[in-house]
């Protein structure tokens, strides 16, 4: 049985530990694909939550005080245990509050994927990189010119770390430093809707519950890709695209996503 159908059958635990800008939009990702998600984000119930849980994602954005706290506990937790376990490395171009803690995190929890936009994970990787704000600067892209470089310097880090990296943008690049794979479904509208990226974290932690690490990050980032390019058919704008998009990724199967998929220089 493929992944998504594994979910589906499964009704999995994911624990995300998101922001405000994206936690319904996320939520409803997981529950749109059969995942059963928790937000919880209190540091007094984090530990009992994640005890429970079938995979973790802790997401970067808009942090305060009680989340640092409260994912540190959860990230501590879930690495004990053992289970499925994503960072999404949102603002570490921008802040250093928040690259210091990525980096520490990555030390101690050892997450399998380690998600982020080009900027981000180029920033984690010691590269120069380009942000604007939580966004990649246009700079960083990943592109068929420069794949090749970027596998090499993203799957050296993928290595050193056990992990995979879920690089996004407008090409799409997964590795853990053997197997390097590009993605291209998506369009620009993704690029214009806040929390899209915070949404393929909490896909990919989703399928993470129910299958291989490089595996559940290549989905995360394909069918999100495949529910915009859906959406955005004769769509009069960003509010109906954002209706939209829930409705294509509740209708897609694994059988749809392996027909729609559009991979561009895999290295293996
Ligand atoms: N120009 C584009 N063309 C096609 N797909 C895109 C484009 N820009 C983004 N995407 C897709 O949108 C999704 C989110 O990627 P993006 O790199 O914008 O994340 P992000 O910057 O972390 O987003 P956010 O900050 O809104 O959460 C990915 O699946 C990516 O493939
Ligand atoms: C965290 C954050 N800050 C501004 S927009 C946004 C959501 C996507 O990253």
């Amino acid at each position: 049985m493929d992944i998504m159908s594994r979910v589906r059958e499964n009704e999995p635990l994911i624990h995300c530990m998101t922001h405000a800008i994206t936690m319904n939009d996320s939520a409803n990702a997981i529950l749109a694909v059969g995942g059963s998600p928790t937000m919880a984000s209190h540091p007094q119930e984090v530990e009992e939550i994640v005890e429970a849980a079938d995979s973790l994602v802790v997401n970067l954005g808009n942090i305060n005080e009680e989340r640092l706290e409260a994912m540190k506990i959860a990230g501590e937790k879930a690495h004990e245990r053992g289970i499925p376990l994503l960072l999404d490395a949102v603002g570490v171009a921008c802040s250093t509050l928040r690259l210091v803690y990525a980096q520490q995190f990555i030390e101690h929890n050892r997450p399998q994927i380690i998600k982020g936009n080009s900027s981000e994970i180029r920033t984690l990787c010691g590269l120069t990189a380009h942000a604007h704000g939580v966004d990649a600067g246009a700079e960083d892209a990943v592109t068929a010119e420069n794949f090749a470089g970027d596998a090499r310097a993203f799957g050296q880090y993928a290595r050193q770390h056990g992990a995979v990296l879920l690089v996004t943008g407008p090409v799409d690049l997964v590795t853990d430093g053997e197997t390097t794979l590009g993605i291209a479904n998506g369009t620009p509208l993704l690029g214009r809707l806040t929390g899209t990226g915070c949404m393929v974290g909490a896909l990919a932690g989703t399928w993470h519950a129910c299958g291989p690490s490089l595996a559940a990050a290549a989905l995360g980032t394909a069918v999100l890709g495949i529910a915009g390019e859906e959406a955005a058919k004769d769509c009069p704008g960003l509010g109906t695209f954002h209706i939209r998009l829930l409705d294509a990724l509740s209708n897609l199967t694994g059988e749809k996503v392996a027909e729609k998929v559009k991979m561009v220089g895999a290295v293996a």
